[in-house]
Formats: structure tokens, sequence, C-alpha cells
């Protein structure tokens, strides 16, 4: 059986599919596929390993023979998973192995946006390092400060205990239901969101894109914060309004921002946001560790065998298909 992949990926992952006797073909160009090429390329195949691609109704309707299409990431806002459903199609992705990885990536955000290093660090390549001025250039402290998780679910758990651990942060979290075991881990506290905004010294988004979360933190949103709070996100850039983050920083609504993610990706390189002080920007590499990128890769790998096994996917996203 044939499985067609929408980029290389790690050996671990190619490895495992190959010896189970599957033929894996992978999309080696350093471009990313058109719809057609999507479609003809997975005409001939039985499983799609899908890294980032957007699967909508048009591609999963022409592809409705495909037995399982397995995702290389935790995130599925890009697949139109209704009509995965509809078509009987299981869908699986990678949760749980790139938590730790993520969450180091939004740590690094918050410290690197307390003490303006990114900025900092191009003002020696600038050639601006000039004499030591004690007022210039001052970051914030973050022990002992309020740490305020937008979805405290498996990244957010792992964001906090870093937090409470280097930091000796207090956790307060916003969730549509309480998550009690998080909040034993972490002695965290559930508040409401206008609370979190309120609160909170540092503000880390760790929910999936859904249509609650879309734009949801705006201008409304950012007026209600602290003067002197960060702005964290590594979830999905459409969770925030950029041009309403952008005139926040501006106007000083808040103090700073961590973006792993932004919207559209990638960002302009002339975007305004990339030359503030207190501002750090990554291009979405918030699971990007060699470990956990071959434990992407096994995740994936398992559901493809499994689901061309005609057997239950272990990492499903719409159980649903199997009723
Ligand atoms: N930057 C990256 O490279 C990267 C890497 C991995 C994941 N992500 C993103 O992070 C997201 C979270 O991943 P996870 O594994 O922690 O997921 P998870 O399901 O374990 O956690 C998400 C949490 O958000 C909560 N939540 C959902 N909707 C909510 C709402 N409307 N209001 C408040 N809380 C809500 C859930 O209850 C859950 O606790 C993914 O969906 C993905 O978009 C980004
Ligand atoms: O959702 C995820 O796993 C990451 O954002 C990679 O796409």
């Amino acid at each position: 059986m044939k499985v067609f992949v929408t980029r290389v990926i790690p050996a671990e992952g190619r490895q495992l599919m190959i010896e189970a006797g599957l033929e894996v073909r992978e999309w080696k160009e350093k471009r990313g596929l058109s719809q057609k090429e999507l479609i003809s390329n997975t005409q001939d195949c039985h499983a799609l390993l899908s890294v980032g691609t957007r699967l909508d109704k048009e591609f999963l309707q022409a592809s409705a023979h495909l037995k399982v299409i397995a995702l290389h990431s935790v995130g599925y806002d890009n697949v139109d998973v209704k009509t995965a459903t509809a078509l009987g199609i299981p869908i699986g992705n990678t949760p749980g192995v790139l938590s730790g990885a993520t969450a180091d990536t939004a740590f690094l955000l918050m410290l690197a946006t307390s003490r303006k290093a990114f900025y900092m660090h191009k003002s020696i390549i600038k050639g601006e390092w000039g004499f030591f001025d004690p007022t210039a250039d001052l970051g914030i402290e973050l022990r002992g400060k309020t740490l305020g998780v937008f979805g405290l679910g498996k990244i957010g758990l792992e964001m906090a205990k870093c937090c409470a651990a280097a930091f000796g942060m207090q956790v307060i979290y916003h969730n549509r239901r309480k998550n009690e075991a998080a909040e034993k881990e972490v002695s965290a506290r559930w508040v409401s969101f206008d609370e979190l905004l309120e609160q909170s010294d540092v503000l880390t988004v760790h929910t999936a894109l859904t249509s609650e979360t879309r734009g949801k933190f705006d201008w409304s949103a950012f007026t209600k914060m602290k003067p002197r709070s960060i702005f964290i996100n590594t979830a999905r850039g459409e969770i925030h309004n950029e041009g309403d983050l952008l005139r926040a920083l501006e106007e000083k609504q808040i103090w700073g921002a961590g973006l792993d993610v932004t919207n559209p990706e990638p960002m302009r390189s002339d975007h305004p946001l990339l030359n503030m002080p207190n501002v750090s920007v990554l291009p979405h590499i918030g699971s990007a560790t060699e470990e956990t990128r071959a434990a992407m890769s096994v995740l994936a790998a398992k559901n493809i065998i499994a689901g061309l096994k005609g057997e239950q996917i272990p990492f499903i996203v719409n159980p649903g298909v199997y009723k």
C-alpha cells in the first residue's frame, strides 16, 4: 500500500512505515504543494501523511478513497474534520509528544521579551553597542509574578510548571471547564476570562484555534490587560488580532509580546512588530527539536499503519468516524 507524505519527515517515522511494508512517497520540493498537486499525488495512494497542509472540503471529496489521514501536528484547525468524518476518513494527530518543546518555546519567548533579548542582539549586529548606560534598555523581572494561562491543557500545563519552578510564578488560568488535575500540579486557580486579562503579568495562549478562540485577543481584550504585562502566543496566530496587538503595544496598553505564531504566516519581513524592542517573534518553531520531531513522525506513522490495517488509529481526532 502507498502513503503520500506532503514534506520530508524525520527518518524514524519513515522507517517505521517502510518496515510495515508500505511504499512511502514524500514531496521533496522546497515549496508547498498546490491543491491540484496534492489531489493528483494522492490519487493512487491509500493514506496521506500531512505536514501542515490545508485539507479542505474540495480536497477531501476528491480523495474519499483514503483509508486514513495522519497529521504531523497536534493542531487540526487546517483540516475540514466534519467532511472527513462524513466521508468515513479517520484523522490522526500527534498529541503529548510536543508539549515540552512547545512550552519551552513559550518560556523562551517570555524570558526573551521580558529582557528585550532579540532586539538587543540585533543592536550589536547594527554596531549600536555603545557605553554602559544604567538607565537604558531595562527589562521586567518575572520572579513572583502572575502567569495567566489561556487553555490549561497539555502545553499550558508544561509552561505553567516551568514558570512556577523557575520563577515561583503564581498560576491562574481560564478554560471553559476547570482542569482539576492540572490545578493540583501547579496550584493553579481558575478565573473568568476578564479576570485573566486583568490579573496576568504574563498571559500565555495555549488553546486550539476554534470558532470560540478565533480573534479572542482583540483591542477590547488588550485594553483590559495590565500596562506592564506581556502577551505570549505559541498556539495559533488567528487567536490574536495582529493589528490590535500592534496598536496595544504602540499605545502602551501592554508592555511586550512574544509570538511563535502570526497571522498570516510567514510574517512579512518588514512587519512593524519585528522592530519593536519589547517584541520577540519566532517562525512557528514550537515543536522544532530533533527529539520531538522524531517522536511526532513516529506517532503519525503509527496512525498510518493502524489505519491501513483497518484498525482504530491510536491518536484520533474524529472518533465519531468509527460509530
Ligand atoms: N507553535 C507550535 O509549533 C505549536 C505546537 C504544538 C501545538 N500548538 C498549538 O497549541 C494548541 C494546544 O495544544 P495542546 O496539546 O496543549 O492541546 P490540549 O487540548 O491539551 O489543550 C488545549 C486546552 O485549551 C482549552 N480550551 C479549548 N477551548 C477553549 C476555550 N474556548 N476557552 C478556554 N479554554 C479552551 C481546553 O480545555 C484544553 O485544556 C494546539 O491546538 C495547537 O494549535 C502550536
Ligand atoms: O499544531 C502543531 O503541532 C504545531 O503547530 C505544528 O504545526
